[in-house]
């Protein structure tokens, strides 16, 4: 592996993980702000990036066009939207540099595309990048595993911000695959993701979602194990958007010597059981 810091582009630059990547960025050893790109048109687009993320200036100069921005890169973290990202996948297996994924609501037509372009890049995505919630998907996918599903009720419960614009979030159906796993379900089939009216019973074997937004909550997830009697509850909470920052910068520097292919958190963490 090259001794040199990794330079590493990041895209949706004066977003919030945007700007929380350039500040970690600035922080570490062993990776450099190659590039910085905004949305064309946004007012953001030849500003110092150093002064959006509120370092002061450091000379990265926000541009719009991303294939320039990546030419010359070893990587790029992405934490955009799936539009956005798709378009992004296809433009990093031009440029053979490596995709962190952090973006959420992904279609399956989405999901598609970027599969596709993993035959040429190296993309590591994941619904979330921190430590505290991978971890926590090895343990609920033992729970779901331990706990019988006729008389375990599976509810994942998440909060956000008022400005996020997807939901289920990314970590709750990470969560919900991690528990479907563990049940050997298929978690398309088996998910209840919004309850409203007379809903009748809950249906045994279910994966239940719930939905909260609010405030500048970073990110709550609780996953309930929900017996007759007793309730056994797993949760991580979000202070800082640095964790997910520091995972996606982990990320992009344990791909960089990896063959092209689509890879998880778990992979990059080592907590992957295949
Ligand atoms: N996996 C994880 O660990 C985490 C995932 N996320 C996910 O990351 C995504 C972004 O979250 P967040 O930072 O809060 O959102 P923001 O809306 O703050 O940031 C997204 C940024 O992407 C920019 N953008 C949109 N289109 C383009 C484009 N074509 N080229 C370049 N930039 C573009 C937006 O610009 P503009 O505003 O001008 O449109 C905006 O600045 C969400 O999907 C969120 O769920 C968030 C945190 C952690
Ligand atoms: O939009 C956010 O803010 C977050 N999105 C991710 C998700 O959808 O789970 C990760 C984190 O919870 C913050």
């Amino acid at each position: 592996m090259s001794d040199a810091a990794m330079k590493l582009v990041v895209v949706g630059a004066a977003g919030r993980m945007g700007q929380t990547l350039i500040r970690l960025i600035d922080s570490m050893e062993g990776v450099t702000l190659h590039a910085a790109v905004a949305r064309p048109g946004s007012p953001f687009v030849g500003k110092d990036a150093g002064e959006i993320a509120g370092l002061g200036p450091n000379g990265v100069i926000i541009g719009d066009d991303p294939l320039a921005a990546f030419l010359h890169a070893d990587g790029l973290l992405d934490f955009t939207t799936p539009g956005t990202t798709n378009e992004f996948a296809a433009l990093a297996a031009q440029a053979r540099i490596v995709h962190v994924i952090g973006t959420t609501g992904c279609s399956d037509a989405d999901n598609a595309k970027i599969a596709a372009a993993s035959r040429h890049a190296r993309i590591v995505k994941s619904g979330n990048m921190s430590l505290g919630v991978n971890l926590l998907s090895v343990f609920v996918e033992q729970a779901a595993r331990a706990l019988d599903a006729a008389d375990w009720d599976i509810e994942i419960l998440e909060m956000h911000h008022k400005r996020k614009v997807d939901a289920p979030s990314g970590t709750a159906l990470l969560l919900g695959e991690a528990a479907a796993k563990g049940r050997n379900i298929d978690l398309s089939s088996q998910s209840v993701r919004v309850r409203d009216g007379h809903t009748g019973a809950r249906e045994t074997g279910t994966v239940g979602f719930a939905t909260l937004r609010g405030g500048s909550v970073i990110g709550e997830h609780s996953v309930l194990f929900a017996g007759e009697g007793e309730i056994v509850s797993m949760s991580h909470s979000a202070a800082d958007r640095s964790i997910f920052a520091r995972g996606a910068i982990k990320a992009a520097l344990w791909a960089r010597d990896k063959k092209p292919g689509f890879y998880s958190m778990l992979d990059v963490l080592g907590l992957s059981s295949h």
